[in-house]
């Protein structure tokens, strides 16, 4: 089955039918937030009209597994780029996936409302980070989104959880999401890469190696057999202790704290306070994907978080 959506510049295509890794989901692309890295992160007035414009219809398309998919995916890549050239800033892609059913056709005033509505939060917050932030190439990003499975009810009923283990299997993709993050804060200076148990250990080591900063493990109580310094944390399902060591990080240490996935923020928010805690400096927070439904920026004190992906729904 295909189910043809309208899309624009900023909501690229919509899918349905199988997805690679056999589990039926639509997904519907939009472009991530465009963010500054140079402090302020306004995405300036030119764009905006370009971006409306497109957002009411000038680019509609279909991708699925099917040859005219696959052609009109061209088109979509080309939209997506198109995009990064309106932001003149880095260009991400959500994906959000939905059940089957749940897919239905958007009008035009509803895409640009969404989109200018998007495009307005994205003047707001910088990159933390005070080097120039690359372009990213918007493909690459697509194609780690297409690399996360959804599986339903995982934990616990209610739950779609976002596996990354099926982006492990797509060295293509694992690499584009360590070298966009590796892009990203190559002039930054980072001394201390922190990555949280125990998704963010997969991460944290090819970034902080690439970056020649220290790699510190961010672990679950009672792991860490050194002295260690702790702080509590509520997750989405369950409570949760996190500890390092004392002495891991250093007073001053340019610090970003890396995890797979941020849903209500409670576990970045508790690495965060960790570390200003033992007197680091955290640059910016960074997960491969966010949950933004859950609003766990939120619970970031206004540190800025870089995520390569957002899924809608939790
Ligand atoms: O934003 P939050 O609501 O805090 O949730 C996000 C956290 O939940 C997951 O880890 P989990 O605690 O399931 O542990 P695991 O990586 O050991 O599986 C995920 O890897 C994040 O660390
Ligand atoms: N929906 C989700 N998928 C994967 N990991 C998670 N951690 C918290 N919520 C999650």
């Amino acid at each position: 089955m295909r189910t043809a959506l309208p899309v624009g510049s900023l909501h690229i295509s919509v899918a349905t039918g199988t997805l690679a890794w056999g589990v039926p989901l639509g997904a519907r692309f939009l472009p991530k937030r465009q963010r500054s890295a140079a402090g302020g992160g306004a995405l300036g007035l030119a764009p905006l009209p370009a971006i409306a414009r497109l957002a009411l219809g000038e680019c509609f398309g279909v991708v699925d597994g099917s040859e005219e998919g696959t052609r009109r995916s061209t088109k979509t890549e080309l939209l997506l780029s198109s995009s990064s050239v309106i932001s003149q800033r880095q260009s991400f892609c959500h994906i959000h996936s939905r059940p089957r059913n749940f897919l239905g056709v958007k009008n035009r005033s509803t895409i640009a409302k969404e989109t200018l509505a998007m495009a307005e939060s994205q003047t707001s917050g910088s990159a933390g980070c005070e080097s120039p932030v690359k372009a990213v190439p918007d493909a690459r990003v697509k194609g780690i989104a297409e690399s996360i499975r959804s599986i339903r009810d995982f934990p616990k009923p209610g739950i779609l959880f976002r596996d990354v283990t099926t982006l492990l299997l797509n060295p293509k993709a694992f690499k584009d999401c360590i070298d966009i993050c590796v892009e990203r804060y190559a002039e930054s200076k980072i001394d201390v890469v922190a990555g949280i148990e125990a998704r963010g250990f997969i991460f944290g080591p090819p970034i902080a190696l690439a970056l020649g900063a220290k790699f510190v493990p961010v672990r679950k109580a009672k792991k860490l057999p050194g002295e260690v310094i702790g702080e509590e944390y509520s997750l989405e399902y369950g409570t949760d202790k996190i500890e390092i060591h004392v002495g891991a990080v250093n007073p001053g240490d340019r610090i970003i704290v890396v995890d797979d996935l941020i849903a209500t923020g409670g576990t970045l928010g508790a690495a965060l306070r960790l570390m200003e805690r033992v007197g680091g400096e955290v640059v910016e927070c960074v997960c491969v994907i966010e949950l933004p439904e859950l609003k766990g920026r939120a619970k970031l004190n206004g540190k800025p978080l870089f995520t390569v992906v957002e899924f809608e729904g939790h």
